[in-house]
């Protein structure tokens, strides 16, 4: 499906006060409204935010991760670290389509036709006030201790140790109470100002729960030029005046880490008996007030005799090293094993797909996120582990990452 065949509704002359930023608004408040699920987001560098809303839960389900081609449906991808009843894969079809970029209009495809007559009313009406937003039904995940990270974090460098596995990522939820009249959206809006480098996104589906969050790590990207894009993003330090980019100095376990994640994507392509790509890093890079190391990997599509590469790569990737670890069926079970609470939706994927223009698709690990229940949040934050990981050191290294989407909280 084709956005060119969508639907173009023009906003009223009732709508003439409302901005961009309060149209959106509306338009949330409309989907929220109606039970229908939704996603926000405002890529790196893009300076405003683009809302899809599909026409139906039903409609998002799907097993499979999405196809990363230019005849692939437009959709907003919502995938959970591990597949489950729990915590199904989603995809949610560009049903209607707003860009704040384009205030005039709003599209509807040729699916969700029969909402064109509610939708053309809902632009004509007032303003409401309530948003309710969706939350989960699962249990509040167990919030680790700073004991209990510790343990965790002692029992994955014993699992590198015995040679169970060669790399593994422990992670931890935490709550934070909410702020009085918390608004997500508001929250949304603050993270787009603040951390303009990050996919900043905000999700609510029926059932499944309302997710925010700011993440600098791209998991798969395909261009409109056929350009096939990852990156391995690993090793963390807190950004200070003293140490930035230029000047900051890597540890012998971060440069270890961090190459453990670029061989394993070089692994990936390997494995699709693919040979022909542009390895550039690592580099230092700045995530909102944190550096990671990161290296780049580019495939031209043109040059190469794999027409789905994009496709498969997502299906070898996900999850990478730098959330689950090497080898990945070990790490996993290691994670399954001693983590002690469901990771839900943090380090698995999201973002859209062929929804700017057909064969362009931008797909993000979900990090630096919460969870928005009713009274409270749940942020989420891990570590890669080496053989000489300090477990005090990487507590403190998640508290450093949790402080990034505490700013949707403030
Ligand atoms: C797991 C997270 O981040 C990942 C792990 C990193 C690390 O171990 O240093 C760095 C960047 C991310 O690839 C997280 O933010 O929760």
């Amino acid at each position: 499906m084709q956005t060119s065949e969508f639907r173009q509704l023009r906003w009223p002359a009732a709508a003439a006060g409302l901005d961009a930023h309060a149209r959106l608004r509306h338009l949330v408040a409309g989907a929220l409204r109606t039970g229908r699920p939704l996603a926000v987001w405002r890529e790196p560098g893009a300076a405003t935010p683009r809302l899809l809303v599909a026409r139906s839960l039903e409609a998002t389900y799907t097993g499979l991760p999405p196809a990363l081609d230019a005849q692939a449906p437009a959709g907003f991808a919502f995938f959970p670290f591990r597949d489950s009843d729990q915590n199904p894969a989603l995809f949610l079809p560009a049903d209607v389509l707003y860009d704040a970029g384009q205030p005039e209009t709003v599209a509807v495809s040729p699916k969700a036709r029969e909402l064109v007559p509610n939708l053309t009313a809902w632009l004509a009406a007032g303003m409401v006030k309530e948003m309710a937003w969706h939350h989960s039904a699962q249990p509040v995940p167990h919030a680790a201790t700073e004991a209990e990270y510790t343990q965790l974090v002692t029992r994955g460098v014993e699992a590198i140790e015995t040679q169970q596995v060669l790399k593994v990522v422990t992670s931890r939820a935490a709550r934070r109470a909410l702020p009085a009249g918390f608004d997500p959206l508001a929250a949304f809006t603050e993270l787009d100002r603040k951390y303009p480098l990050a996919f900043v996104s905000l999700m609510s589906v029926p059932g499944v729960g309302t997710w925010l969050g700011a993440t600098p790590e791209i998991l798969a990207e395909v261009t409109a030029d056929g350009t096939f894009r990852t990156m391995a993003l690993a090793a963390t330090q807190p950004l200070t005046a003293e140490v930035t980019p230029r000047t900051a100095i890597w540890r012998q376990k971060e440069i270890e880490e961090q190459a453990l994640v670029a061989r394993y994507i070089v692994n990936c392509f390997k494995q699709l008996r693919l040979r022909e790509y542009h390895e550039t890093g690592p580099r230092t890079i700045i995530a909102g007030e944190l550096l990671h190391l990161r290296t780049d990997f580019e495939v031209n599509l043109k040059h190469v005799p794999f027409p789905s590469l994009g496709t498969d790569m997502l299906r070898l990737l996900h999850p990478t090293s730098a959330v689950g670890g090497m080898p990945k069926a070990a790490a996993m079970h290691f994670i399954q094993q001693n983590e002690g609470y469901d990771r839900a939706y943090y380090s698995g994927f999201l973002g859209p797909v062929n929804v700017a223009a057909p064969g362009v698709a931008r797909l993000y690990v979900n990090l630096r996120c919460l969870q928005v229940r009713a009274d409270q949040a749940i942020l989420y934050a891990g570590t890669g582990l080496t053989v000489d990981s300090d477990p005090e050191r990487e507590w403190q290294e998640t508290e450093m990452k949790l402080r990034t989407i505490s700013a949707a909280l403030q």
